[in-house]
């Protein structure tokens, strides 16, 4: 047993009319939350790690979990670099064992993206390793950098990136973003821009970064017990289903997980004020993790029995 590339994944996916989820991960109750939804389900799954994971965790010991899920539950499971904003990041993930590496040079001119993504495909693919890069770029705030506007893909350029870069897989921006303020009114995502890419790359696997649904009963819950969340909203859950049975083959989802690992710890505190037993409120978190990991297998991503 040992983890697996995207490229199988996303070919299924894109003929199957669903997507896989790429959650993000930072411990082992998350790790767990996910994939012990993903075995119910028999679904394959992304786990992917950002810079600051990587920071917070070490590559070392999230790969080292990530290899005792792939042996615990037997699924197929690809473990992907986040937004690695340069090679020599990407380099300590491949060196650390990801199977999937993300060059974000969605901040850069076109060229300088192209030529930075080019460079990241010659040394991954010399290590057996797929890529993912981005272009276009997404409202809102992304680790350091912090954009006003959206700036939608292009789908002429997207069509030329893809074909000078060699990449496996693109993130496009449609109108989604990072966190969980994604729409000040009407949810609004540009599928006319999706259709016209998928038109232009039949069978080429597109990535939906800024995917997090935004759970109102979690922000409910957050702020029952002492949290304090206004005016969060996410992407409406058809949409994304729309998105997933289109050349979206990957969706990405973190603030989701977070919400639900803050609701169920907020509640574990305010429950039993005289527990202290960190088993308790972890244990808690990692339950509503998979609860809504089993959701999202259902609800957006279609990706049940994708192991069969
Ligand atoms: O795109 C993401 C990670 O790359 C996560 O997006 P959300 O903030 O919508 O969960
Ligand atoms: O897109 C960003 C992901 O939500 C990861 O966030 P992070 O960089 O805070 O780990
Ligand atoms: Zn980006
Ligand atoms: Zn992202």
């Amino acid at each position: 047993m040992a983890l697996v590339t995207t490229t199988e994944m996303f070919k299924k996916a894109y003929e199957g009319k669903y997507a896989i989820g790429a959650f993000n991960i930072n411990n082992m109750e998350i790790i767990q939350g996910i994939v012990n939804a993903c075995k119910v389900k028999n679904s394959a799954v992304i786990l992917q790690v950002s810079k600051g994971a990587m920071k917070y965790a070490g590559p070392r010991y999230l790969k080292a979990m990530v290899d005792a899920a792939v042996e615990e539950t037997g699924l197929d499971i690809a473990l992907h670099l986040d937004h690695g904003p340069d090679l020599a990041t990407v380099k300590e993930a491949i060196d650390a064992g990801f199977t999937s590496v993300m060059i974000d040079g969605s901040h850069l001119e076109f060229e300088e993206n192209v030529k930075i993504t080019k460079e990241v495909v010659e040394y991954a693919h010399s290590k057996g390793v797929v890529v993912e890069a981005e272009l276009g770029i997404l409202a809102g705030v992304e680790d350091d950098v912090h954009a006003e506007e959206h700036v939608y893909t292009d789908p002429d350029q997207a069509v030329e990136f893809v074909e000078r870069t060699g990449v496996d897989s693109l993130a496009i921006a449609i109108g989604t973003s990072h966190g969980a303020f994604k729409f000040a009114g009407e949810p609004d995502l540009k599928f006319h821009i999706l259709e016209e890419i998928q038109k232009k790359m039949p069978g080429f696997p597109i990535v939906l970064h800024g995917a997090s649904a935004v759970s109102q009963d979690h922000i409910a819950m957050c702020n029952e017990f002492g949290g304090n969340i206004k005016g969060a909203q996410g992407i409406p859950t058809d949409m994304l289903r729309k998105a997933s049975a289109m050349a979206v083959c990957k969706i990405n989802m973190d603030t989701d997980i977070r919400l639900a690992m803050t609701a169920a710890i907020r509640k574990a505190f305010a429950d039993k004020p005289e527990a202290f037993d960190p088993r308790g409120y972890l244990g808690a978190a990692r339950n509503e993790i998979q609860s809504l990991v089993e959701k999202k297998i259902e609800e957006v991503l279609g990706s049940e029995n994708s192991m069969n």
